[in-house]
């Protein structure tokens, strides 16, 4: 399957295979990048480099530096050795990086071709479901201690290539990671797709590799419609935030790997409904959305020592705050996002209440 990118500055193709990589071969030939430096991390290379390696033209001249696995591969430090790597091993402008791991490889990765030489290509070639959505639309980042993603760059891959093998071998945790960011987009633009996986999902371990690869393509196409339409988050790019204000500031809080990014991204999309019904009047069972996360294994919590005054100060800081302001992506109804401010004695109410949940399923 092939979806397109296309925004005002770059046109990409998406490839989506249950066979393999073919298709990378072919680009990697048609673009005759004079070198390749394939970043990957220490779960992702002992498991499926060779695959990789294998897919690449008999010619090409490439090398492969290994990070972290996680979220430790979006250090700064981790960042300044890759940079340092590919000015060793003769990095020219006409080079391309290779994103290979999941989205915390592919965001670190990412924003060294952003930045190499004022920015050099890359390819993305997820090997996570939650990659799904980190693979596309160009947001490359790594962490600071203040915020997630605080220092990035949007900068477009030259291709995205999803061989869905390769989700074969992720532990469930990591599928319930991704999951909720097919969630996510079912939430914000596919409310038949939110329906069926709420009616016919009750268990991810019985998940069917089809299931998975039906959900992750739509999500992919939502992605590429909305990133097409705004590319840089001046409008509308935003809604594929929903849940990540609090979910962003949970994960900064525990200290960044602590949780998954999706098991945030949960308990922040659960947040983001309640305040939708608080301020929208959203009529959407939101107690059914919760238990049905909770029965997929979501441990749906806001740790126990985030203050709301600590929440509040790190959603301040949020990337789409104004003016201090927070902004919150809420529905309106399911498949029709708005972006909003939210008054703060709203949102600590809804905050508190989650918090007294967390209490009482303890
Ligand atoms: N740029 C974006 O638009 C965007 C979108 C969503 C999330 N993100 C970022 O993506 C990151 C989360 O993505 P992720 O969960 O894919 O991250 P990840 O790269 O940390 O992968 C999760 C874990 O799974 C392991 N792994 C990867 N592929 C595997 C495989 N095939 N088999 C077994 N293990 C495998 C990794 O080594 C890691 O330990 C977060 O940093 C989040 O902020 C970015
Ligand atoms: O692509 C986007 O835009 C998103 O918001 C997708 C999110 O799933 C993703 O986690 C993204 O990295 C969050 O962006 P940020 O700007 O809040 O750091
Ligand atoms: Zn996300």
């Amino acid at each position: 399957m092939e979806i397109i990118v296309q925004t005002k500055t770059k046109h990409y193709p998406i490839y989506i295979s249950p066979e393999g990589l073919e298709k990378l071969t072919n680009l990697i030939q048609q673009n005759e990048y004079t070198k390749l430096l394939v970043i990957t991390d220490e779960t992702v290379g002992p498991l499926h480099l060779d695959t990789l390696l294998s897919a690449l033209p008999k010619e090409a001249d490439y090398s492969v530096y290994t990070v972290p696995s996680g979220e430790k591969a979006k250090q700064m430090a981790v960042y300044e050795s890759c940079l340092t790597f590919a000015l060793q091993e003769g990095l020219d402008r006409k080079s391309c990086v290779i994103a290979f791991g999941g989205g915390a490889v592919g965001d670190l990765a990412g924003f060294v071709a952003a930045t190499y030489m004022r920015g050099i290509s890359f390819l993305q070639v997820p090997t996570t479901i939650l990659a799904h959505d980190s693979a596309v639309g160009g947001k490359t980042a790594i962490n600071h201690p203040l915020g997630k993603n605080m220092i990035g760059a949007f900068h477009q891959p030259d291709a995205v290539m999803y061989y869905t093998g390769f989700i074969k071998t992720l532990p469930e945790h990591e599928i319930r990671s991704g999951f909720a960011e097919a969630v996510k987009h079912a939430l914000i633009a596919d409310p038949k797709l939110l329906n069926m996986m709420m009616s016919s999902i009750d268990s991810l371990g019985d998940l069917t590799d089809e299931q998975l690869v039906q959900i992750l393509q739509r999500g992919m196409e939502i992605k590429a419609n909305v990133v097409s339409i705004d590319e840089k988050e001046s409008g509308l790019r935003a809604i594929l935030n929903l849940g990540h204000t609090l979910g962003h500031v949970i994960e900064a809080s525990l200290g960044y790997g602590k949780t998954t990014h999706g098991e945030a991204v949960m308990v922040g999309l659960v947040y983001a409904l309640h305040l939708s019904r608080a301020v929208l009047n959203l009529s959407f069972p939101v107690g059914k959305f919760t238990n049905w996360a909770i029965q997929l294994g979501y441990t749906m919590e806001i740790p126990k020592e985030l203050t709301f005054a600590e929440a509040y100060a790190g959603m301040q800081r949020d990337k789409k705050t104004v003016a201090k302001q927070p902004r919150f992506v809420l529905l309106e109804a399911p498949g029709k996002p708005v972006v909003k401010e939210v008054d703060k004695t709203i949102l600590e109410e809804v905050f508190q209440q989650l918090k007294q949940q967390n209490k009482k399923t303890v």
